[in-house]
Formats: C-alpha cells, sequence, structure tokens
C-alpha cells in the first residue's frame, strides 16, 4: 500500500491504475480504525481493483465545542489494518491540503431535506462539512464506488441525496452496522468510554432491538415507544439527544403506510455522544 498526502501525488496513482484498466473503490475515514472500517475496505476489494481509503479528521464538520482537538489519530496501527483489508493506496493529506484557503474561504456543500433534523439538529454545519469533504474527495478520486456504514445512517442518506442531486457517476454503497459481541456499534469514539460506562452502552442497541421486535409484531403507537424507550435509556444513566422513528429511504416522520423503517438515537454517556440505529422492514401483515 502506499501513502500520499497531497492531491496531486493521490491523481498520479489513481491515474495510473486506471491506465492499467482497474476500477477504483473510495473509503473515506476519519482514521483510528477497528473492524467496522476494515469491512468497508474489504467489500471495496470485493468489487473493485483498485481500493483507496482516506483518513482526514476533517474540522469543517466539527462543532466548536466538539472533539476535534482530542480526536484519536493513530496513524501507524491504521496502515496495517488497511494493509490487512486489501487497501491498496492511502490518501492522509494536511488540514493545509484540504483547505489551502482556510475553512472560511471554502465553497461549502448543502444537501437540504434529509441533511435536517437528527444528527442535522444537534449538530449544526455538521452535514454541510461532511458535504463538502466529501464532494471534495471524490473530485480528487473519481471513484466508480464509494462505501460508507450504515452507523452513520443518515449520513449515509445525506451522501446517496448528494450524488443524486449533483449527478455524480457514482455508486454509494452502504454496508451494515458491525457490531461487538455484546451488540455495541464499533465506533472510534467508543475509545472515549471508561470501563463503567463501556459495561452499560450495550443497552444503546438493546433498547432499539426491543423497539423494533414490538413494532414488528404490531405496535404503532410510536409517540408512546419513544417515550418508553428514552426513559430506558435514562434509567441506563444516559442524557438523551434524541430518539426517533423515521422512514428508511429518506427519513421522514412515519405514515401508517410506511413499511421501511429505522429507528435512530443519539445520545451522551458522559460526554461522549454516541449514534446508533436499526433499520427493519415490517413482515407482510403486520
Ligand atoms: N461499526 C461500524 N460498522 C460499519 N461501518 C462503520 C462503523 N463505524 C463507522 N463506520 C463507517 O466508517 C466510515 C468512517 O467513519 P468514521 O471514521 O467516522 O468512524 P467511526 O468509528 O464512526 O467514528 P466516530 O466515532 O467518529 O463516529 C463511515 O462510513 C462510517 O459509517
Ligand atoms: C465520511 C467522513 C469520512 C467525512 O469526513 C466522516 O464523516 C466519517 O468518517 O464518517
Ligand atoms: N462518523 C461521522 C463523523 C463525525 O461524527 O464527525
Amino acid at each position: 500500500m502506499n501513502t500520499v498526502t497531497t492531491v496531486r501525488e493521490l491523481r498520479a496513482a489513481v491515474a495510473q491504475a486506471r491506465a492499467e484498466g482497474k476500477d477504483i473503490g473510495l473509503v473515506p475515514t476519519m482514521g483510528n480504525l477497528h473492524a467496522g472500517h476494515a469491512a468497508l475496505v474489504e467489500k471495496a476489494a470485493q468489487r473493485v481493483d483498485f481500493v483507496v481509503a482516506s483518513i482526514f479528521v476533517n474540522p469543517l464538520q466539527f462543532g466548536p465545542k466538539e472533539d476535534l482537538e482530542g480526536y484519536p489519530r493513530t496513524l501507524a496501527a491504521d496502515k496495517e489494518r488497511l494493509i490487512e483489508a486489501g487497501c491498496q493506496l492511502l490518501f492522509a493529506p494536511s488540514v493545509e491540503e484540504m483547505y489551502p484557503d482556510g475553512m472560511a474561504a471554502q465553497t461549502i456543500v448543502h444537501v437540504s431535506g434529509v441533511s435536517e433534523g437528527l444528527c442535522g439538529g444537534s449538530r449544526p454545519g455538521h452535514f454541510d462539512g461532511v458535504s463538502t469533504v466529501v464532494t471534495k474527495l471524490f473530485q480528487m478520486v473519481q471513484p466508480d464506488i464509494a462505501i460508507f456504514g450504515q452507523k452513520d445512517y443518515q449520513q449515509l442518506a445525506v451522501i446517496r441525496t448528494l450524488v443524486r442531486d449533483l449527478n455524480m457517476p457514482i455508486q454509494i454503497i452502504g454496508e451494515p452496522t458491525v457490531r461487538a459481541d455484546d451488540g455495541l456499534a464499533l465506533s472510534s469514539r467508543n475509545g472515549y468510554l471508561d470501563a463503567t460506562q463501556r459495561a452499560a452502552v450495550p443497552a444503546i442497541y438493546q433498547c432499539l432491538h426491543q423497539m423494533a421486535t414490538a413494532i414488528k409484531a404490531g405496535a404503532r403507537d410510536y409517540p408512546a415507544l419513544i417515550v418508553e424507550g428514552k426513559q430506558q435509556l435514562e434509567g441506563a444513566g444516559f442524557r438523551m439527544d434524541y430518539l426517533e422513528v423515521r422512514r428508511a429511504d429518506n427519513l421522514r416522520p412515519v405514515t401508517a403506510e410506511d413499511r421501511n423503517l429505522v429507528i435512530l438515537v443519539a445520545l451522551f454517556v458522559g460526554t461522549t455522544r454516541l449514534i446508533d440505529n436499526i433499520a427493519f422492514e415490517l413482515p407482510e401483515g403486520a
């Protein structure tokens, strides 16, 4: 695996792969890689000849009181994981390389609709930062496919909308969330948890799973289910950001006719903000 840090080197390496007739896949990340990221790279390696991963902790998507400074940076270990997973090229640019004129001067890409509410409501500007950096990465690499995790469900929906609205010829692939044995969604931010918090957090997915089971069994009073779910999570010691049932395709509020649903949660464990979700289809007759 080669590592490049400049757009110029990135374009040259991708051009060479193209000249060799290879198709290209991109896996954008912020590093501190775990088995969830590895699954995305492995999927890309199954689908294309040349896998590019990026590691960039994008300041543009962090709020002023968020964890930009403390976000874990583990480049040496990340490279080992990428090699094992089948990555051919790592792009690990500096902030100056990505935003040479500074972030205030950067053209911003705003995806409307699906970026509003949920994480977009709690993290103002977050999805503008994501859409902008992902657009830049897409322009730099011009991949055939790009792979994202369903753990960041709203992000995936924003990127699908971005690609459709701006007619980008890139196939977006969403990969299932990789979980620890106790159900916790793998996330770089799990590393912020102490032992007591780590013991408590499997309750997040258990709650989502219970709610999904109840809905599949016929429960339709979503507001009541949400109140109950929040009480359960608050009782486990978490501070709620949101817990919502939405349409799985466009994240709009659910109507009685909708069959494809997603329950999304964001909460604080101490100062650590975690997200998770469960998407499911209502069985026939339910
Ligand atoms: N458990 C997981 N399973 C599958 N994909 C994942 C998982 N966690 C993250 N991803 C995906 O990896 C890509 C890079 O995400 P990122 O580097 O932010 O990792 P993260 O672990 O989600 O970190 P954070 O704690 O910052 O949310 C995104 O497409 C994200 O959805
Ligand atoms: C897609 C992404 C790499 C953009 O910075 C980031 O939001 C992430 O890691 O999910
Ligand atoms: N995984 C999404 C990146 C972020 O939380 O900023």
